[in-house]
């Protein structure tokens, strides 16, 4: 479950932070059933916007790329989000009588906020790799969190969240986006991007958005 050669440097560089996220009370009580439905929902909610802010930053990338398979990769996040993994909460909110156009005009909790656009301006003011860090987070640590999930397979009602996440496509998706990572890092800082001055900000912008996952967490267990 390493998804390339640059995501675990990464990951051991955020620390703590890293456990925080993935082994947060909300994963937890995924895993276990625990999780008040209406916590899952209200996240769920907020989830169907941060899923569209995202498809605006992958289709950024898209302009930020510098070879057309980084075009063609992020073009098909761009689809897969758009046409795939927002399924899940389209469908699920139905089953609760929220419609999409009711998901698309929801009041964004300021947590939600802070992280869409903060992945945002990390492509804005950045280039393609410093985006590539603010988006690795959610990808890759949804990846790992399905996959410890599925494992430990305790009797809970959020099953589909887990399979969805921790089933072949998904890591497929995975393991895709990683060797992106590591194919665009080696382009732009070389075969030794840890001496690359642009490495600390690398990690601190990958840090960075792994706190704001910790409070989005935070955000679906406080009413
Ligand atoms: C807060 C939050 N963080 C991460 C993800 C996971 N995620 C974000 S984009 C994407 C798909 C990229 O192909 C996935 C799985 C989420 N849904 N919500």
């Amino acid at each position: 479950m390493s998804y390339g050669a640059i995501f675990p440097l990464w990951r051991a560089a955020a620390g703590q932070t890293w456990d925080d996220y993935t082994r947060h009370a909300f994963v937890k009580g995924l895993g276990n059933g625990t999780l008040p439905r209406e916590a899952f929902l209200r996240y769920l909610v907020q989830d169907y916007l941060f899923l569209i802010h995202f498809s605006r930053a992958w289709a950024l990338a898209v302009t930020k790329a510098e070879t057309p398979e980084e075009m063609r990769a992020c073009a098909a996040t761009v689809h897969a989000l758009l046409d795939g993994e927002l399924q899940l909460h389209i469908e699920t909110c139905a089953a609760e009588g929220i419609s999409e156009a009711q998901l698309f005009a929801a009041r964004e909790a300021p947590q939600n906020l802070a992280y869409t656009r903060y992945v945002l301006d990390a492509g804005h003011s950045g280039d393609f790799l410093d985006l590539m860090a603010a988006l690795a987070v959610c990808v890759l640590g949804y990846g790992e969190i399905g996959t410890r999930l599925a494992a430990q397979a305790g009797e809970t009602p959020y099953a589909d969240w887990i399979t969805t996440y921790a089933g072949a496509e998904y890591q497929h998706t995975c393991r895709e986006v990683g060797a992106l990572i590591d194919a665009a890092t080696a382009r732009r800082l070389g075969e030794e991007p840890e001496s690359s001055p642009r490495w600390p900000r690398l990690c601190a912008r990958f840090e960075m958005a792994t706190r704001l996952e910790v409070d989005f967490w935070g955000m679906g267990l406080s009413a």
